[in-house]
């Protein structure tokens, strides 16, 4: 177990030669795909931006994916954007989750870049001062979840689609980050109900409980709704509103800055153990079979 902390730290500091972490789009290692994986479309009059994950079949956040949102998230940023508006291209699928081919038969090396890059992408959506609205147009399990829950508003189209944070189903645990998220939507009694059971919720269900904010009957609609949300803000100065969302999300942001290595030694401790190699093998299978 230590030699497995020993080497992530290892392949971390080497690289970056202190505890600091990088920044998300500083592993990009590799020739990027010349097709983007998410459209950002900036709408001129009001410069909300409508980005959109196109990484078909089902928007599964692998390390190219995240590292090109956390791209994104900056490049807004940069411009002043007065509104991140996520959705996505499929019309059954918000986001998938964590790809699972990130972590099954993975080096720990390669574990600990892509947990690195979902960390600080995480981070990077969750404590942005642009106003962010979760356009909900698809089942959204686990990381699907997290994205979702990360943005400060959800609208989600009914009565079809999934959301939840399933991880318990699948004989693992959902990151305490990823509790604080929850918890900070619903509440401490509904987190724990959700998460020990690993339930995924239908859109009503998610309505009831908080995990969503607003149904509506197809994609226009929750745009439209997304919309709606960010124009609230249009008299609010900027700076205030940012403040006030990084004192909100305080906890969040204080467990990713403090705890980001410990974090990164758990992940690839847990999903390099042969019970996690074995529990992905079979689930995979599942999925496939499915799919046939
Ligand atoms: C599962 C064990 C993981 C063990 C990890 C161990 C330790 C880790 C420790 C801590 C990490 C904790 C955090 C985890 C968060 C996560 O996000 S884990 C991922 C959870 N995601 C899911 O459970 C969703 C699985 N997918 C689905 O339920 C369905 O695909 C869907 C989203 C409802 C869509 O259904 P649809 O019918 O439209 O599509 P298919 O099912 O046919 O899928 C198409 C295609 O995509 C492949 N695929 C789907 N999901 C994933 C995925 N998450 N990773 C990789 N690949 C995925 C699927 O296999 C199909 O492939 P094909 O047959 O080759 O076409």
């Amino acid at each position: 177990m230590a030699g497995i902390y020993r080497s992530t730290r290892y392949v971390l500091q080497n690289a970056f030669g202190s505890r600091s972490l990088p920044g998300a789009v500083r592993f990009y290692s590799q020739k990027p795909d010349p097709a983007p994986l998410i459209n950002v479309d900036v709408d001129s009059k009001t410069g909300v931006a409508t980005v959109t994950m196109n990484s078909p079949p089902v928007n599964t956040l692998n390390t190219p994916f995240l590292n090109e949102m956390g791209g994104v998230i900056k490049e807004l940023e940069k411009n002043k954007t007065r509104g991140l508006i996520l959705t996505s291209s499929s019309n059954s699928v918000f986001s998938a989750g964590l790809d699972i081919m990130e972590m099954y038969k993975a080096p720990r090396d390669q574990m600990a870049v892509f947990w690195t890059t979902l960390q600080n992408t995480w981070l990077s959506l969750y404590r942005t001062g642009i106003p962010t609205v979760a356009a909900i147009n698809g089942h959204a399990p686990a990381g699907g979840c997290l994205l979702a829950l990360s943005c400060e508003y959800r609208v989600m189209v009914g009565p079809k689609f999934t959301i939840g944070l399933n991880e318990t189903q699948l004989g693992i645990v959902a990151p305490p980050w990823f509790l604080i998220c929850m918890r900070e939507a619903v509440g401490p009694r509904q987190t724990e109900l959700a998460l020990t059971s690993g339930k995924m919720f239908t859109a009503t269900e998610a309505l009831n409980i908080g995990l969503v904010d607003q149904l509506v009957s197809n994609k226009e609609e929750a745009l439209a709704e997304a919309h709606k949300f960010i124009a609230r803000f249009a008299k609010i100065p900027p700076l205030a509103r940012k403040l006030t969302k990084e004192f909100t999300r305080q906890e969040g942001i204080k467990y990713m800055e403090e705890k980001m290595l410990d974090d990164l030694e758990t992940f690839v401790d847990v999903a390099s153990s042969p019970s996690a190699q074995k529990g992905m093998e079979m689930y995979l299978e599942a999925l496939k079979k499915k799919s046939t």
